[in-house]
């Protein structure tokens, strides 16, 4: 008892002693950077660096070391705490970007930073927030005293993690306000007593609407990550109302890899004489040096065939694949995932449940496998163990886009490769990369024959499988929308696309209708092979839902989101109309609410009368003479009347029961010679035992499912492989029986084989 109070004046002693000797650090922390203060609008680049081991911080005489030629963190004017959590997580070396911009941000300079995608940015701006605050003292009484905003969740997510990186031995409070977390109301009742928000702009603005008493009138720092993206059009009104509750006197930093020069845009952000330091400007190229990156031609009606293909081609790769809509990205993954390629495959986008998008993207991090994903990934994620390929299988909106994309991939020191899918008429995307300093190889794919072509396992899954069908069309609804209302108009032009053969390609039985408006501009469009496709959008209403499109993939505000749910009405809508076509009646539109439905459906369903229906192995149709003619000539051509028999409602669930009965015949079959092929391998494994050859045996069965097997002297895979792979590796706690179970869901290899020879023999007859 009598050494309490004792302990308690010692432990008041120490702390005393702390706050005394933080005191002195701070003013010879402020000492330093104000003696030494680089010139406005100079380059620390420029500078000659500081000998190695010369003195740092006070030197004898009293002055100081010059920090703006610092190439080590240990060389800036740093506190002892930010100094040990660099120290701590291995950054020594300064990158470029850093160099630059650090001797100027930590004066207190606003920052308008450009490098390339992987360069370290975060960090650039990550260490002046810190340490601004901590030179301020700022404590848990003085509330929000920087905010840090990105532009989707997951980039949000990344940042709060250097933040607490850096920020390990501080003391600050901070917190990662993201849309999709259930936890909101909790938030605002702790938000308040926050130092450091990292956040996305729609919930900040959610806050700053909802929460009680929420003031940032003390606000230090303000970081915009990806500023161009927060900048730009889809986050205009959300920004405006951030910054407007704001206090002007702040310092301001702006970052990205393809930075904003818009006065304009500057001047919403009351800059106050930036820097403006754009590391990469002079360098030969936009993109990563270590970053190989090819291009090829693709027809739109093959790219399936070459993703399948590409990632058949590299089953022991980490994979991005960039798909331009969430819809687009759910029919690849669910089709992939039931043909098992031999590699886990995941997908990402906006539309799913943030904590499925968190898990998606940690086990992307951790594992080999493909991630399908919409733009939602495309900026700033630094992948954790390096991604090895950047597939974009759809043409990226712009060049901005595509640097972001390619730059999930060689990052930092590592190298990384990339691969663009342009279709004929999209190959002036390659003019404008060059253009931007990208430099983009064109490749051509010599040898066609080892394309697998997978159109035709598409087709037998679809009838399989009704939600794939339901799936592929809002897929390929989606996909012509969003090709129709990009402005780009020298690269994206939906007159040019095959569409017939494009939506055959994704195993559709038929090209589904599309509600677009007639006219573009007051010209009639022909599209093609596929007379009943009408184009009805003006160039006003086509700016506003490229707009909504590019949205979607990103965390919104509320209003902007209800504007995304009026888009994904229209695909339901152009959907019904398809089926309604199809199936001459409206009773299935009970499926998608009352509220889509009304009137239009009837206003529509005498214009779009023609379509047919084309199951598997009749798109091959014949004129008089006995030539072939493309799927939908007979359409064209054709007496409406005779058509209609083809419409036949009975005709066809006939032909569809009758295809349903044969799978399963091949089924059955096939979990036969499953069964015995796997009883074999057991009592194959036990002589190898009996005879001492234990520990020659094969792998788990996730690396019999994966490349290794894969890459055998000719190509072939080990049929078995295949057969106890789960691809879907979200399920990571699966068991062995759930995953022998997943193959009834599937196509078995021996049914893949006998229906893509009964299709390919169809379609070369
Ligand atoms: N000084 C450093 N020393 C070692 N590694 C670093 C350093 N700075 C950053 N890195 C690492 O480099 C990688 C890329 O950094 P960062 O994510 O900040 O890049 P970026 O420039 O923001 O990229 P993007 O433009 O794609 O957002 C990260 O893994 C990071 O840990």
């Amino acid at each position: 008892m009598g050494n309490k109070p004792k302990s308690k004046s010692k432990s008041k002693a120490d702390r005393k002693e702390r706050r005394s000797a933080e005191l002195d650090e701070i003013s010879l922390l402020n000492e330093w950077i104000e003696s030494q203060k680089p010139d406005s609008g100079s380059n620390p680049l420029a500078l000659k660096p500081l000998p190695d081991n010369a003195p740092v911080g006070r030197l004898h005489d009293g002055s100081f070391s010059a920090y703006s030629a610092a190439t080590k963190f240990s060389e800036l004017p740093l506190s002892k705490k930010t100094m040990d959590a660099l120290k701590k997580a291995g950054y020594v070396k300064m990158t470029e970007i850093q160099r630059a911009s650090l001797p100027h941000a930590l004066c207190g300079r606003d920052v308008l930073g450009a490098a390339k995608t992987g360069s370290g940015k975060t960090l650039a701006f990550v260490i002046p927030v810190v340490e601004k605050l901590h030179k301020e003292r700022w404590g848990p009484e003085d509330g929000v005293g920087s905010i840090i905003i990105s532009p989707t969740r997951e980039l949000a997510g990344q940042l709060f993690d250097v933040l607490k990186t850096v920020g390990k031995f501080h003391n600050f409070s901070a917190g990662l306000l993201i849309g999709g977390r259930k936890d909101v109301e909790m938030e605002k009742e702790r938000v308040n007593e926050l130092n450091i928000l990292v956040c996305t702009p729609g919930r900040l603005l959610q806050h700053m609407d909802e929460t009680p008493n929420f003031e940032c009138s003390q606000l230090q720092i303000l970081v915009l990550d990806e500023a161009d993206r927060i900048l730009d059009v889809g986050f205009k009104k959300s920004l405006n109302a951030i910054v407007s509750q704001l206090p002007k006197h702040r310092q301001t930093m702006l970052f990205s890899a393809t930075q904003t020069k818009s006065v304009q845009d500057l001047a919403r952000l009351s800059l106050k004489d930036p820097e403006y330091i754009s590391v990469h400007e002079k360098a030969e190229s936009a993109t990563p040096s270590r970053l190989q990156q090819t291009a090829m031609t693709v027809p739109l009606d093959q790219k399936l065939d070459m993703l399948w293909s590409f990632v058949k081609a590299h089953l022991n790769s980490k994979i991005l694949v960039f798909l331009s809509t969430c819809k687009q990205v759910k029919f690849v993954y669910e089709a992939f995932k039931k043909l098992r390629p031999g590699i886990p495959l995941k997908c990402l986008h906006g539309r799913m449940k943030q904590e499925r998008r968190i898990n998606i993207y940690s086990q992307f991090c951790e594992q080999r496998s493909v991630l399908f994903c919409t733009d939602v990934a495309a900026r700033g994620l630094d992948f954790n163990k390096a991604v090895d390929w950047v597939v974009q299988a759809d043409c990226p909106d712009d060049v901005a886009s595509y640097i972001h994309r390619v730059g999930r991939t060689a990052r930092y020191l590592s190298g990384g490769r990339s691969v663009l899918f342009l279709t004929p008429s999209e190959m002036k995307m390659i003019d404008k990369l060059k253009a931007a300093k990208v430099p983009i190889q064109v490749i051509k794919v010599n040898n066609m024959k080892r394309l697998q072509p997978v159109s035709g396992l598409l087709s037998s899954l679809l009838v399989k499988h009704s939600e794939l069908q339901e799936l592929a069309a809002k897929a390929f609804i989606r996909y012509m929308r969003c090709i129709h209302i990009q402005k780009d108009k020298d690269v994206f032009e939906v007159k040019e696309l095959p569409i017939d053969k494009f939506a055959a390609s994704m195993g559709l039985p038929l090209t589904p209708n599309i509600r677009f408006v007639k006219k573009l501009k007051g010209k009639q469009l022909s599209v093609g092979e596929s007379s009943v496709l009408e184009l009805e959008t003006s160039i006003k209403r086509q700016k506003a839902e490229t707009n909504k499109l590019r949205e979607e993939n990103l965390d919104l505000p509320a209003e902007l989101l209800s504007l995304n749910d009026s888009e994904d009405e229209d695909v339901e809508k152009d959907l019904l109309l398809s089926k309604q076509t199809e199936n001459e009646g409206i009773e299935k539109s009970a499926e998608f609410g009352d509220a889509v439905l009304p009137t239009r459906i009837s206003k529509k369903k005498k214009k779009l009368k023609i379509n047919i229906h084309r199951p598997v192995g009749t798109r091959v149709v014949f004129d008089e003479q006995g030539n072939t003619l493309p799927p939908l000539a007979r359409v064209a051509g054709a007496n409406n009347d005779d058509d209609l028999s083809l419409l036949d409602k009975d005709k066809r669930n006939e032909y569809y029961k009758k295809m349903r009965e044969e799978l399963m015949k091949v089924d059955k079959v096939d979990k036969v010679l499953d069964r015995q092929r796997r009883r074999d391998k057991r009592i194959k494994e036990k002589v190898k035992r009996k005879r001492g050859l234990g520990d020659e045996e094969e792998g788990s069965d996730e690396d019999l499912s994966g490349s290794g097997a894969d890459e055998g002297t000719n190509g072939r895979k080990p049929k078995r492989s295949k057969i106890y792979f789960n691809s879907d590796s979200d399920d990571d706690g699966e068991t062995r029986g759930k995953k022998e179970s997943a193959i009834d869901d599937s196509i078995s290899l021996a049914e893949q084989e006998a229906l893509a020879l009964k299709l390919l023999d169809a379609m070369h007859q």
